[in-house]
């Protein structure tokens, strides 16, 4: 019954901590993959583009020297296409990084310098403007170079400095990130920790409330259940018989005389008889049926879906045994004998009424002689002083052949 319960919460406890360890491993994984993803995305959306308009320095680089070496209308044309397009880079990047979680503090050297990179943006135009209405001489060129150079270098050192500072900030946040998950997972696993500490302290609490109910209803001596488990197994059974009207019957048994054991051959030897007995009792039931120690040299059967004569048959078993079983060391030579009361619930509804009545019927045994059962029903006479017993025929021949052995 304990080990039944004990292993029920423990599946329910497993369970539990089963499930909440699952979702912390899915918490964790999804932390880590959105921390890893989110980072990732910030920064590679702004590095791609850095790196697209560090094209537009070398292509400016290139296109100049084009023209200084083969002064062409044509880039003249691409030149101007560039300074169409760097304008609209620089803002592109401008707002990203003003977006971005980066502190102000350390790009804004750098958009300094492309605010002045688009300040001469104007005096290149015009210059170019002017190549194109008027053809391009010496001086219109030398200028042309000057301020395409200037800006050409102003860019290329920009979005240089940019660059390495998202790579920084890039690896500086994967490795917060890196460290945050870590944080996180270490946390989990703590409170994983701390619950399964808490489910082995409720499983032991649990454990021992077990041990001790079912210490507080067993016998110390033999282990046999004792009158408190026995009156709760009652219950069960008298419900049991309530709802499918199968019968139950109760046997109490008494060693007879006893006292002149423990009086001959000592308590201990006593002792040993009692846990002999008791073995005795267990070897003869069905697995159906409650054997308890009631207390001194008072024994109980409860037999759920037994009938009268069904009991009767298993305590002429137990008288047999009982007069057969070797006592233990100087004992041996003792023979021992039990004195049995025997009835099947009727009326009564109460354990204490059905125990009322074998008692009553273990009392005629013991008058009667001792060394036999007396089975049936017993109630008050009609007179008000004895009991009216049925006595089972094979049992009443037991009682004789008990009286003979005297
Ligand atoms: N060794 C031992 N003796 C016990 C225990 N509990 C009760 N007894 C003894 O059992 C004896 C019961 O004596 P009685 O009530 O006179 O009954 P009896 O000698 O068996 O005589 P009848 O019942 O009339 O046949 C007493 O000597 C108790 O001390 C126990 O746990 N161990």
């Amino acid at each position: 019954m304990r080990a039944a319960s004990s292993r029920g919460l423990g599946v329910r406890l497993v369970l539990a901590f089963s499930l909440i360890a699952m979702l912390c491993a899915l918490a964790i994984a999804y932390y880590v993959t959105q921390a890893r993803q989110q980072v990732g995305a910030d920064y590679t959306a702004l590095v791609t583009d850095v790196v697209r308009a560090q094209q537009d320095p070398a292509a400016m680089r290139l296109t100049l020297d084009s023209l200084i070496d083969r002064p062409d209308r044509i880039h003249l044309e691409q030149l101007n296409d560039l300074l169409w397009r760097i304008p609209r880079r620089i803002e592109g990047i401008r707002l990203q990084l003003r977006r971005s979680e980066l502190a102000p503090a350390s790009y804004d050297e750098l958009l300094d310098e492309l605010a002045q990179v688009e300040s001469r943006l104007p005096a290149l135009e015009a210059a170019i403007d002017a190549a194109a209405e008027e053809g391009l001489d010496a001086r219109g060129g030398e200028a042309i170079l000057a301020l395409g150079l200037d800006i050409e270098e102003g860019l290329a050192w920009a979005y240089s400095e940019l660059n390495e500072l998202l790579h920084r900030a890039s690896a500086e946040q994967r490795q917060l990130m890196e460290r945050l998950a870590l944080a996180v997972a270490v946390l989990l696993l703590l409170l994983l920790v701390a619950i399964a500490a808490v489910m082995r302290m409720l499983f032991h609490l649990h454990r021992q409330r077990e041990t001790m109910r079912l210490q507080s209803r067993t016998d110390d001596l033999t282990s046999l259940g004792n009158r408190r488990w026995l009156r709760e197994a009652a219950g069960e059974a008298f419900e049991r018989r309530r709802r499918h009207g199968s019968p139950l019957s109760l046997m109490l048994l008494d060693l007879d005389h006893f006292k002149r054991i423990n009086d001959a051959y000592g308590h201990p030897i006593g002792d040993a008889v009692l846990v002999a007995f008791a073995r005795i009792l267990e070897r003869q039931v069905r697995r159906v049926d409650r054997v308890a120690r009631m207390g001194g040299e008072e024994f109980a059967i409860l037999m759920p879906d037994s009938d009268l004569a069904g009991a009767e048959a298993l305590a002429e078993r137990i008288l047999r045994a009982t007069r057969a079983m070797p006592l233990p060391g100087p004992a041996a030579e003792h023979r021992l004998t039990v004195s049995i009361g025997v009835v099947e619930a009727e009326e009564e509804r109460s354990f204490d009424r059905l125990y009322s009545r074998a008692d009553q019927l273990l009392y005629r045994a013991k008058a009667d002689g001792r060394d036999r059962a007396v089975a049936g029903h017993a109630a008050p006479s009609p007179a008000g002083g004895g009991v009216a017993v049925h006595q089972d025929a094979g049992v009443a021949q037991h009682a004789c052949d008990g009286e003979s052995r005297r």
